[in-house]
């Protein structure tokens, strides 16, 4: 008998329900096409959750979070809800449902498609070939420390606060994760933080060469995180795997997008302990600027749940199947706006989609 996938899609706001439709409907072709069966339902999260709600992560859509194989999350966040305090807005149920399901590790696979070399805002000999995996610290750091808030000093200034904390185990845990997949890669991990002016960058480094020695056939090397910023646009292919704290590697995965011609194109994996649960999440937020009209790329997507094929459902044919049909759609030459080049042909999310359904009907074979 066959296994069946337990999905939650949390589809969230701006862009997030329009990226999830095309989505939804390659895990609908998957259903009727490879004989899979999941078992998907859908919930909200964010800005829509604080909506319906007054919080952005309802109890009993973390209770439905904790029991599935898999979380597919589109985006939160967005203009309306600039008012609302911190601890209700769309971004914190982002963060709860990390920190509940204790998922410390976001891989985010920074890939060239090679049609795409020529949309970077880079030379092609930069980025034609590109693989780096940046691996970010999820649930701890300045996101997460206390420390935090806005206080009124009795002067009547306000003071803003927020504290980076990471402890040993913390950082040994997220460590472990770039050497093991260096260890399956090109072998090289490159540590970034500021240990220069900040004493947890200092423990960071050390804790990460404590690790490293686990790991006598992977390469570490050491970078300041600003120095690795501008490394990534220098030249980013000196990178094999880059770990890095929380809002390092937020910034950082950011700055990667751009190798690859867009954030609409990079998908990430937020892992936990194994045997735990898993996120799958675009890199991109939830794109106020374009919300609504039918135009942003639902690639990032789209390969977020072929990482969860992949990793989470052990189904990497299935997993193969769509990044080759993504592959063979920028190949054929559409592009939606974000990656659009000269001679090519503007399509809108849902043509994208069904590019995509297509090209997979004829690999499939
Ligand atoms: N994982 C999440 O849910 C994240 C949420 N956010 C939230 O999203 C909201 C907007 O944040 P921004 O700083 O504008 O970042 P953003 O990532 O939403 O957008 C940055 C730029 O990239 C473009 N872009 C992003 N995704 C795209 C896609 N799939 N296709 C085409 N273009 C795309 C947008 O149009 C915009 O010009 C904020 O509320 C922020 O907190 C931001 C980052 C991640
Ligand atoms: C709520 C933010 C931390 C989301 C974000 O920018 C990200 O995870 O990349
Ligand atoms: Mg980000």
């Amino acid at each position: 008998m066959s296994k069946t996938h337990s999905l939650l899609i949390l589809p969230g706001d701006g862009i997030g329900p329009e990226i999830m439709a095309q989505a939804r409907r390659i895990i609908d072709w998957l259903a009727d096409n490879r004989g899979l069966e999941f078992d998907i339902s859908e919930d909200l999260v964010g800005g829509c959750a604080y909506d319906a709600h007054g919080v952005p992560l309802a109890d009993e859509t973390l209770a439905k979070a904790r029991e599935v194989d898999a979380v597919l999350l589109g985006a939160v966040g967005g203009p309306k809800w600039t008012g609302v305090d911190y601890d209700r807005r769309p971004e914190a149920g982002l963060l709860k449902i990390r920190k509940e399901l204790e998922l410390f590790a976001n891989l985010r696979p920074a890939m060239c498609f090679e049609p795409l070399v020529d949309a970077s805002s880079l030379k092609p000999e930069l980025v034609s070939g590109l693989d780096i995996m940046i691996v970010r610290e999820l649930v701890g750091g300045i996101y997460f420390g206390e420390p935090r808030g806005i206080e009124t000093l009795p002067s009547g200034e306000r003071r803003g606060v927020n504290t980076q904390v990471y402890t040993t185990s913390e950082i040994h845990r997220i460590a472990h994760v770039a050497f093991d997949l260096a260890g399956k890669r090109r072998g090289k991990v490159t540590s970034a933080e500021k240990c220069n002016v900040m004493e947890s960058g200092l423990l960071w480094r050390e804790e990460v060469e404590v690790v490293s020695k686990d790991y006598p056939n992977v390469e570490l090397e050491h970078m300041l995180a600003d120095n690795c910023g501008m490394q990534l646009v220098r030249a980013p292919k000196q990178f094999d795997v880059i770990v890095t704290d929380n809002l390092f590697g937020d910034l950082l995965s950011d700055v990667a997008a751009m190798l690859t011609g867009s954030l609409g194109m990079l998908p990430s994996a937020s892992l936990g302990v194994k045997g735990g649960g898993a996120m799958y999440e675009p890199v991109h937020g939830s794109a106020p600027d374009i919300a609504g009209q039918g135009i942003a790329n639902p690639i990032a997507t789209i390969l977020s749940l072929a990482m969860a094929l992949r990793y989470t459902f052990e189904l990497g044919e299935e997993a193969d199947l769509v990044e080759n049909a993504v592959n063979a759609v920028l190949e054929g030459g559409m592009r939606t706006a974000d990656i659009m080049q000269p001679g090519k042909a503007k399509v809108s999310t849902s043509v994208m989609g069904d590019a995509i359904l297509r090209e997979m009907e004829k690999l499939n074979g």
